[in-house]
């Protein structure tokens, strides 16, 4: 049963990749729900199976069986191009890779969905969430013009845009040295706090996880652990 709380509810969600001999079980019958507003970090070993999690939980990835509910939406039903649409209107993507068109500069990499999704230009708009990310100066440059924690920034001003129901980030201070890491953990947590934004993060950083509200273990693509405002003590045995 799904709660006007619930952002997001997994059940049963297996995934197994190939066949025979090269079959790997990445995901095994995990149930989740993530509640809006929500600040999620998934942790554990590489390889557990974070990544497949974040996948199916935003269509970039199919289950092998179970449902995945997001937005009032079940993604197991869809096909891709509904699958495409769902992704650009309800979820925005940070990876560690900053992926910002390099010709592009600043506001056109943030007004990009926009566009994308069929929307009029909102300049207006565009330099309000840049504002917000202390982007202001920087309106004009061009990508490679601006620090590793810029960039990561734009990036996520450009998923902030579309007022995502979900925000996704792999790993988002994976490129960042601890100073900008820190900066941008602390924007998530700002859109988490004043935007009420709901934010799920996959990490290898403790630091990170320590940011969010409620942390996931993952391992051998089972849940072995969900806990909220973890201790220090605790994310130093898991992470
Ligand atoms: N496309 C694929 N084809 C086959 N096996 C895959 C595929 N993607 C992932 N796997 C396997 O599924 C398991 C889980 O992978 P996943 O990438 O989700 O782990 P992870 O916890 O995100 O790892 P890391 O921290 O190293 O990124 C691994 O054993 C991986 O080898």
């Amino acid at each position: 049963m799904k709660t006007s709380e619930d952002l997001a509810v997994l059940t049963n969600v297996s995934k197994v990749y190939g066949e025979n001999n090269s079959r790997v079980i990445a995901l095994n019958n995990v149930s989740l729900r993530l509640k809006k507003g929500e600040f999620t970090a998934i942790v554990g070993a590489s390889g557990s199976g974070k990544s497949t999690l974040l996948h199916c939980l935003v269509g970039l990835d199919s289950v092998s069986s179970g449902t995945v509910n997001v937005a009032d939406q079940a993604l197991n039903l869809m096909n891709d191009a509904q699958l495409t649409k769902f992704r650009l209107q309800q979820v925005g993507f940070v990876f560690q890779a900053f992926n910002l068109l390099p010709n592009l500069n600043v506001e056109e990499n943030i007004m990009l969905p926009l566009l994308l999704a069929g929307k009029k230009q909102n300049w207006e708009k565009v330099r309000q969430v840049a504002a917000t990310l202390g982007l202001q100066t920087r309106l004009r440059h061009l990508p490679a013009e601006l620090s590793g924690g810029q960039q990561q920034r734009v990036a996520i001003a450009r998923a902030l845009i579309m007022q995502p129901a979900l925000l996704v980030c792999d790993e988002p201070t994976g490129n960042l040295d601890s100073k900008s890491g820190q900066e941008v953990m602390t924007i998530l947590r700002q859109a988490v706090d004043e935007l009420q934004q709901t934010v799920v993060v996959v990490t290898h950083d403790r630091k990170v996880a320590a940011t969010a509200d409620r942390v996931i273990v993952i391992s051998d693509g089972e849940i072995a652990n969900d806990v909220y405002r973890p201790e220090m003590a605790f994310l130093q045995e898991v992470i």
